[in-house]
Protein backbone atom coordinates (compact mmCIF):
# COMPACT_ATOMS: atom_id res chain seq x y z
CA UNK A 1 0.00 0.00 0.00
CA UNK A 2 1.27 3.16 -1.06
CA UNK A 3 -1.04 4.89 1.74
CA UNK A 4 1.04 5.05 5.13
CA UNK A 5 -1.53 5.61 7.68
CA UNK A 6 -4.63 7.33 8.87
CA UNK A 7 -4.76 11.06 9.79
CA UNK A 8 -8.29 11.52 11.27
CA UNK A 9 -10.62 9.47 8.93
CA UNK A 10 -9.05 9.95 5.57
CA UNK A 11 -5.86 8.31 4.23
CA UNK A 12 -2.13 9.51 4.14
CA UNK A 13 -0.51 10.05 1.03
CA UNK A 14 3.23 9.95 0.88
CA UNK A 15 3.31 12.31 -2.49
CA UNK A 16 0.80 15.00 -4.51
CA UNK A 17 -1.31 13.13 -6.62
CA UNK A 18 0.30 13.96 -10.22
CA UNK A 19 -1.89 14.12 -13.12
CA UNK A 20 0.10 12.17 -15.98
CA UNK A 21 -0.79 13.08 -19.53
CA UNK A 22 1.01 14.04 -22.68
CA UNK A 23 -1.87 16.21 -23.80
CA UNK A 24 -1.82 19.98 -23.22
CA UNK A 25 -5.26 20.52 -23.56
CA UNK A 26 -6.70 18.10 -21.51
CA UNK A 27 -4.33 19.37 -18.40
CA UNK A 28 -5.87 22.64 -19.33
CA UNK A 29 -9.42 21.60 -19.15
CA UNK A 30 -8.42 19.34 -16.02
CA UNK A 31 -6.90 22.47 -14.13
CA UNK A 32 -10.05 24.65 -15.14
CA UNK A 33 -12.65 22.10 -13.90
CA UNK A 34 -10.58 20.97 -10.72
CA UNK A 35 -9.84 24.56 -10.11
CA UNK A 36 -8.50 24.00 -6.36
CA UNK A 37 -10.81 21.25 -5.08
CA UNK A 38 -7.69 18.59 -5.99
CA UNK A 39 -3.94 19.63 -5.43
CA UNK A 40 -2.30 18.24 -8.00
CA UNK A 41 0.93 18.10 -9.97
CA UNK A 42 1.11 17.48 -13.71
CA UNK A 43 3.52 14.89 -15.85
CA UNK A 44 4.37 14.61 -19.10
CA UNK A 45 4.46 11.06 -19.89
CA UNK A 46 3.12 9.55 -23.29
CA UNK A 47 2.12 6.17 -21.69
CA UNK A 48 2.09 2.92 -23.62
CA UNK A 49 -1.80 2.07 -23.89
CA UNK A 50 -3.56 -1.26 -24.23
CA UNK A 51 -5.93 -2.40 -26.48
CA UNK A 52 -9.55 -3.44 -25.28
CA UNK A 53 -12.19 -1.78 -22.98
CA UNK A 54 -11.70 1.81 -22.25
CA UNK A 55 -11.84 0.87 -18.49
CA UNK A 56 -9.19 -1.31 -18.94
CA UNK A 57 -7.25 0.54 -21.05
CA UNK A 58 -7.65 3.49 -18.20
CA UNK A 59 -6.72 1.32 -15.36
CA UNK A 60 -3.31 -0.28 -17.33
CA UNK A 61 -2.67 3.67 -17.63
CA UNK A 62 -2.89 4.28 -13.86
CA UNK A 63 -1.06 0.96 -13.10
CA UNK A 64 2.09 2.29 -15.07
CA UNK A 65 2.18 5.93 -13.80
CA UNK A 66 2.16 4.99 -10.79
CA UNK A 67 5.19 2.65 -11.17
CA UNK A 68 6.86 5.59 -13.13
CA UNK A 69 5.74 8.31 -10.44
CA UNK A 70 5.92 6.03 -7.24
CA UNK A 71 3.26 7.85 -5.71
CA UNK A 72 -0.55 8.56 -6.12
CA UNK A 73 -1.14 8.80 -9.85
CA UNK A 74 -4.78 10.43 -11.78
CA UNK A 75 -4.76 9.34 -15.48
CA UNK A 76 -7.49 10.02 -18.09
CA UNK A 77 -8.07 8.22 -21.41
CA UNK A 78 -10.59 9.46 -23.71
CA UNK A 79 -13.05 7.53 -26.36
CA UNK A 80 -14.96 8.74 -29.27
CA UNK A 81 -17.39 5.96 -29.85
CA UNK A 82 -19.66 5.70 -32.84
CA UNK A 83 -23.21 3.69 -32.50
CA UNK A 84 -23.52 3.19 -36.13
CA UNK A 85 -19.80 1.23 -35.70
CA UNK A 86 -20.94 -0.68 -32.93
CA UNK A 87 -19.37 2.22 -30.39
CA UNK A 88 -15.67 2.19 -32.92
CA UNK A 89 -12.88 4.60 -33.33
CA UNK A 90 -13.47 4.05 -29.12
CA UNK A 91 -10.11 4.31 -27.62
CA UNK A 92 -8.43 4.73 -31.16
CA UNK A 93 -9.51 7.82 -31.80
CA UNK A 94 -6.54 9.39 -31.40
CA UNK A 95 -4.95 7.07 -34.56
CA UNK A 96 -8.18 7.61 -36.52
CA UNK A 97 -8.03 11.18 -36.28
CA UNK A 98 -4.16 11.53 -36.75
CA UNK A 99 -4.54 9.88 -40.30
CA UNK A 100 -8.13 10.71 -41.29
CA UNK A 101 -8.39 14.15 -39.85
CA UNK A 102 -11.87 15.82 -39.42
CA UNK A 103 -13.28 15.23 -42.93
CA UNK A 104 -12.37 11.16 -43.34
CA UNK A 105 -13.81 10.76 -39.37
CA UNK A 106 -17.42 12.22 -41.25
CA UNK A 107 -16.66 10.07 -44.08
CA UNK A 108 -16.81 6.92 -42.04
CA UNK A 109 -20.03 7.88 -41.51
CA UNK A 110 -20.99 8.43 -44.99
CA UNK A 111 -22.63 4.43 -45.49
CA UNK A 112 -25.07 5.15 -42.13
CA UNK A 113 -28.02 7.43 -41.66
CA UNK A 114 -26.92 7.06 -38.21
CA UNK A 115 -24.74 9.45 -37.01
CA UNK A 116 -24.49 9.29 -33.08
CA UNK A 117 -22.13 9.14 -31.14
CA UNK A 118 -20.25 9.64 -27.51
CA UNK A 119 -18.06 11.15 -26.07
CA UNK A 120 -16.53 9.19 -23.16
CA UNK A 121 -13.83 9.98 -20.25
CA UNK A 122 -12.51 7.36 -18.30
CA UNK A 123 -10.30 8.83 -15.17
CA UNK A 124 -8.43 6.47 -13.52
CA UNK A 125 -6.83 6.50 -9.53
CA UNK A 126 -4.63 4.94 -7.45
CA UNK A 127 -2.86 5.69 -4.51
CA UNK A 128 0.29 4.00 -5.64
CA UNK A 129 1.74 1.24 -7.70
CA UNK A 130 0.50 -1.88 -5.56
CA UNK A 131 -2.89 -0.61 -4.92
CA UNK A 132 -6.30 -1.54 -7.36
CA UNK A 133 -6.56 1.38 -9.36
CA UNK A 134 -10.86 2.69 -9.01
CA UNK A 135 -12.08 4.37 -12.55
CA UNK A 136 -14.64 7.29 -13.18
CA UNK A 137 -16.40 7.48 -16.12
CA UNK A 138 -18.06 10.49 -17.96
CA UNK A 139 -20.10 10.32 -21.04
CA UNK A 140 -21.94 13.09 -23.14
CA UNK A 141 -23.93 11.62 -25.87
CA UNK A 142 -24.10 13.87 -29.24
CA UNK A 143 -23.36 13.56 -32.86
CA UNK A 144 -20.86 13.71 -35.96
CA UNK A 145 -21.21 17.09 -37.59
CA UNK A 146 -18.98 18.34 -40.78
CA UNK A 147 -16.28 20.33 -38.59
CA UNK A 148 -16.78 23.72 -37.56
CA UNK A 149 -15.94 25.86 -34.53
CA UNK A 150 -12.52 26.23 -32.70
CA UNK A 151 -9.95 23.59 -34.18
CA UNK A 152 -7.31 23.37 -31.53
CA UNK A 153 -8.25 20.27 -29.56
CA UNK A 154 -8.93 17.07 -31.34
CA UNK A 155 -11.90 15.95 -32.77
CA UNK A 156 -14.06 19.18 -30.76
CA UNK A 157 -15.13 20.66 -34.47
CA UNK A 158 -17.00 17.22 -35.42
CA UNK A 159 -18.82 16.37 -32.13
CA UNK A 160 -21.82 17.93 -31.39
CA UNK A 161 -23.28 17.48 -28.03
CA UNK A 162 -26.84 16.67 -27.78
CA UNK A 163 -28.86 20.10 -26.80
CA UNK A 164 -25.78 22.20 -27.40
CA UNK A 165 -25.29 24.74 -30.77
CA UNK A 166 -21.70 24.71 -30.29
CA UNK A 167 -19.64 21.86 -30.47
CA UNK A 168 -18.47 21.63 -26.83
CA UNK A 169 -20.14 22.52 -23.47
CA UNK A 170 -19.40 23.38 -20.00
CA UNK A 171 -20.94 20.03 -18.89
CA UNK A 172 -18.53 17.87 -21.13
CA UNK A 173 -17.48 14.36 -20.52
CA UNK A 174 -14.54 15.52 -18.75
CA UNK A 175 -16.50 17.36 -16.42
CA UNK A 176 -18.90 14.69 -15.87
CA UNK A 177 -16.24 11.98 -14.67
CA UNK A 178 -13.92 15.06 -12.43
CA UNK A 179 -17.22 15.37 -10.62
CA UNK A 180 -17.03 11.51 -9.87
CA UNK A 181 -13.36 12.34 -8.95
CA UNK A 182 -13.81 15.04 -6.87
CA UNK A 183 -16.69 13.09 -4.95
CA UNK A 184 -14.41 10.00 -4.40
CA UNK A 185 -11.39 12.61 -2.66
CA UNK A 186 -14.33 14.10 -1.05
CA UNK A 187 -15.32 11.01 0.82
CA UNK A 188 -11.59 9.57 1.49
CA UNK A 189 -10.45 12.80 2.96
CA UNK A 190 -7.09 11.83 1.50
CA UNK A 191 -4.51 14.18 2.89
CA UNK A 192 -0.49 14.53 1.90
CA UNK A 193 2.42 14.29 4.22
CA UNK A 194 4.58 16.64 1.19
CA UNK A 195 2.40 19.19 -0.41
CA UNK A 196 2.35 20.31 -4.30
CA UNK A 197 5.12 21.97 -5.71
O1 LIG B 1 -12.36 16.60 -24.89
C1 LIG B 1 -11.81 16.35 -25.99
N1 LIG B 1 -12.17 17.01 -27.13
C2 LIG B 1 -11.57 16.75 -28.31
N2 LIG B 1 -10.58 15.85 -28.48
C3 LIG B 1 -10.19 15.17 -27.37
C4 LIG B 1 -10.78 15.39 -26.10
N3 LIG B 1 -10.18 14.60 -25.20
C5 LIG B 1 -9.26 13.89 -25.85
N4 LIG B 1 -9.26 14.24 -27.18
C6 LIG B 1 -8.44 13.63 -28.24
C7 LIG B 1 -6.98 13.56 -27.93
C8 LIG B 1 -6.56 12.25 -28.57
O2 LIG B 1 -6.42 12.43 -29.97
C9 LIG B 1 -7.76 11.36 -28.32
C10 LIG B 1 -7.79 10.67 -27.00
O3 LIG B 1 -6.66 9.86 -26.80
P1 LIG B 1 -5.99 9.79 -25.35
O4 LIG B 1 -5.04 8.66 -25.35
O5 LIG B 1 -7.05 9.81 -24.29
O6 LIG B 1 -5.25 11.20 -25.24
P2 LIG B 1 -3.75 11.63 -25.50
O7 LIG B 1 -2.95 10.47 -26.00
O8 LIG B 1 -3.74 12.85 -26.32
O9 LIG B 1 -3.21 12.04 -24.05
P3 LIG B 1 -2.76 11.06 -22.84
O10 LIG B 1 -1.28 11.22 -22.71
O11 LIG B 1 -3.48 11.56 -21.62
O12 LIG B 1 -3.14 9.65 -23.20
O13 LIG B 1 -8.88 12.26 -28.33
MG1 LIG C 1 -2.95 8.65 -25.07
Amino acid sequence: MAAVGARGSGLVLPKPVTFVTGNAKKLEEVRAILGTSIPFNSLKLDLPELQGEPEDISKEKARLAAIQVNGPVLVEDTCLCFNALKGLPGPYIKWFLQKLGHEGLNNLLMAYEDKSAYALCSFSFTTGPSVEPITFLGKTPGRIVPARGPTDFGWDPVFQPDGYEQTKEQDSHRFRALALVKSHFAEARYTFETNCV
